[in-house]
């Protein structure tokens, strides 16, 4: 009777979309529970021609959330790629890009910059010198304009995107909507479907969708997140912060305590390598600001 397996496609508040097999499907937890992300895999009872219950949640590879100091709030589940868009203007805050950076590594996602709007030329080697310093740890940067040139945007992303889950996520303003529009055309009509079937009247933009990608053998699918201003990472133990930047790799172990929090410790091979300038000295006031939000859970 049960055996229905569906992709959750669109989470509002505790309302759920599951797309089992083209059909879509409106869906709630059984009591309370609000424990279901998007891109979850589900199993399904059907209650009605288009509404289920969720029975279970299929074992998640992997989990982004974002969590306050009184809970977490899932992002995302069985993400592969996690696609941070920055752009020349409007500003962005490197505060927000180390934020989301930090909460890949520690799901496990491995994490790519778009640096979109560069056909603003007077504004771009700025950008690009900032974008740059994620570069330099590792995290690919992509330059694009998907205004100036959507054929160049696209051809670059696509083979990105292509068998992955991936989420876009990025600051208000920096152009993420016209990026997903050009790579999932019909992605309008399916906002306007989901959130018809959601229910969820004028706020169609503010809930966390999955698209899947048109085109090519392997399924891919694109999870588009509204707009934030903060990211917010208290769940994350202590453990898992040192570990979640990736350039304090090399040095890790190296220090005189073997239990080192790599703030103010002597002889710590962390903050020597922030002194020799070989750790960026504002990835470490956030590592040190992370601390201290772990520190402050009351979940
Ligand atoms: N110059 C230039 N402008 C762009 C480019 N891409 C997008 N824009 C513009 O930037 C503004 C914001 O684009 P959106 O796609 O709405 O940005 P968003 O990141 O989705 O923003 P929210 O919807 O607020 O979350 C719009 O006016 C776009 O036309 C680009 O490559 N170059
Ligand atoms: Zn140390």
């Amino acid at each position: 009777m049960s055996d229905l397996t569906g992709t959750i496609i669109a989470a509002h508040g505790r309302h759920y979309l599951a797309d089992a097999d083209g059909a879509l499907l409106q869906c709630v937890t059984r009591g309370k529970k609000t424990n279901v992300a998007v891109g979850d895999i589900v199993h399904l009872q059907k209650t009605s021609e288009n509404q289920a219950v969720i029975e279970r949640i299929a074992d998640r590879s992997t989990l982004l959330y974002r969590s306050d100091q009184y809970k977490s709030k899932l992002l995302a589940a069985n993400i592969t790629r996690l696609f941070i868009v920055v752009a020349t203007e409007p500003g962005f805050a490197d505060d927000l890009v180390s934020r989301s950076l930090v909460a890949a590594e520690a799901a496990g996602i491995e994490a790519h910059i778009i640096l979109n709007k560069v056909d603003v030329a007077e504004l771009l080697p700025r950008a690009r010198e900032r974008a740059g310093l994620y570069g330099s740890l590792g995290y690919p940067v992509h330059e694009l304009s998907a205004r100036a040139d959507p054929e160049h945007a696209v051809a670059t992303l696509m083979p990105l995107l292509a068998g992955q889950s991936s989420i876009f996520i990025g600051q208000s303003g920096m152009g993420k909507s016209s990026l997903i529009n050009l790579l999932v055309p019909d992605a309008d009509i399916a906002v306007r479907e989901i959130s018809e079937a959601l229910d969820t009247g004028k706020h169609t933009t503010t809930f966390t969708r999955l698209y899947w990608l048109p085109g090519g053998e392997e399924k891919s699918a694109i999870i588009d997140s509204p707009g934030f201003q903060e990211f917010g990472l208290y769940h994350l133990s202590e453990g898992m912060l040192e570990r979640a930047f990736v350039e304090f790799k090399p040095y890790l172990g190296s220090c005189k305590y073997y239990n080192c929090r790599h703030l103010q410790e002597p002889q710590c091979a962390v903050l020597d390598a922030v002194a020799a300038g070989k750790i960026a000295r504002y990835r470490h006031e956030l590592y040190g600001q992370l601390l201290h939000e772990s520190a402050q859970t009351l979940y």
